[in-house]
Formats: C-alpha cells, structure tokens, sequence
C-alpha cells in the first residue's frame, strides 16, 4: 500500500449476501431494484446471478457481493454452498403465498445450523406488498416469526420500490456490527416503512 491517507474504498470491507427464497416471490427484482434501480416485470426463473455494489451505512464503507439464487426446487442441493458462502442472508417470501412463507423455515433452520449461530445477520422480507387485495400472510404473523427468529422484519415491494433500499441497509449493519469487537455504537436503524 503506497504511503500517504488510504482511501475510504479502501478500507471498504466486503460482504457476501445472499438473498434466499421460494421460486418467483421477487428475489431477482429486488436485487435489480437494489443494484441497477429496474423494474422487472417479466418471471425468467433465476439459475444464479451475482452483483456486486457499494453501500454505505452511518459513514462506512461495505461492498456488497450479492448473490441473487435459484428458488425452484432442482436448485436446493446448492443451498448449502450459498449458506456457507454467505456473510448475511435475506430470506424472502411473498405476502401472497404461505408456503413461500412455510419454505423459510427450513432455509433459516439451515443457516443457524450450518452457521452455528442463531444470531446471524438475517433480514425476514415480505414481498409483493403492493397486492394487499391478494395478501394470505398477515403482517402479525411476519411481526410474530421475526421476534420468534430474532430478527427484523420488512415488507417490500419490489415492483414500488418500498423498503428495497431498506432490507439491503438492515443487513450490512447486521454484518457490520457482527465484525465490530466489544464495545458497540449505537446506529440509528434505517427506517423502516410498512405498506
Ligand atoms: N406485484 C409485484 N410483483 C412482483 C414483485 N416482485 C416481483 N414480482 C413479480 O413476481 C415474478 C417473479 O419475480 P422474480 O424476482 O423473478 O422472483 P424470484 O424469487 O427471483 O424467482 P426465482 O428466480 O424462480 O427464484 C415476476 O413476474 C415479477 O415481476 C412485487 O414486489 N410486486
């Protein structure tokens, strides 16, 4: 490293997320939305796509290698492999669906085991929020599994643009703070807006 200050890019520490979820709950569009700020109408079921993008949370620096996987079921030997390649995790269902909210159980039983810590940095995300007519999962049940879990709850919707900027926060600071030692600052919590 040449002499003189480094830069902040420098410094900038890197984290692996890997967003996790049944096939077409919105995975890939609210990695798009997050990373390219596109709307994807279209469903093209998702083999593996990984991005990569800078973030910064209460003036530090993180790149975000996003890795945005397959939810169809031919796809679940490689869970493990993202699991173990994951430095924070955001599990995924749609307000629409309770089996995509069910499929979750297993992926979170999965990390904590796998991970070994029922404290890792997640983020439970409802998507689709938009479609509050065709909405099956109350939001008190997504409220009551997230306090069971221990961690936070967002409802999104990628099609809007609600909250998308949110869940990619919520989950680096989570990272962030599980790499700072002992003594821990107080963050303001990126603001949460529930549709
Ligand atoms: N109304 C609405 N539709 C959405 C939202 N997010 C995604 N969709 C639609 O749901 C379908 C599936 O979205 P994807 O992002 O491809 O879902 P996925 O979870 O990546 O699916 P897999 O690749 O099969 O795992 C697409 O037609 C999207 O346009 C949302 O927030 N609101």
């Amino acid at each position: 490293m040449s002499g003189g200050g480094r830069s902040r890019r420098a410094t900038a520490r890197d984290y692996n997320v890997v967003v996790l979820g049944s096939g077409g709950v919105g995975k890939s569009c609210l990695t798009a939305q997050f990373v390219q700020n596109v709307w994807i109408e279209s469903y093209d079921p998702t083999i593996e796509d990984s991005y990569r993008k800078h973030i910064r949370i209460n003036n530090r620096h993180a790149v975000l290698e996003i890795l945005d996987t397959a939810g169809t079921d031919q796809f679940t030997a490689f869970r493990e492999l993202y699991i173990r390649q994951g430095h924070g995790f955001l599990l995924v269902f749609s307000i629409t669906s309770m089996s995509s909210l069910r499929e979750l159980y297993d992926i979170y039983e999965e990390i904590i085991t796998q991970k070994r810590d029922n404290r890792f940095p997640m983020v439970l995300v409802g998507n689709k929020a938009d479609l509050e007519d065709d909405r099956v999962v109350d939001k008190s049940i997504g409220f009551r599994l997230s306090r069971e879990w221990g961690i936070p709850y967002y409802e999104t919707s990628a099609r809007r643009r609600t909250n998308v900027h949110e869940v990619f926060a919520e989950v680096t600071a989570r990272m962030m703070d599980r790499d700072r030692p002992v003594v821990r600052e107080t963050r303001p919590r990126p603001k949460c807006v529930i549709l």
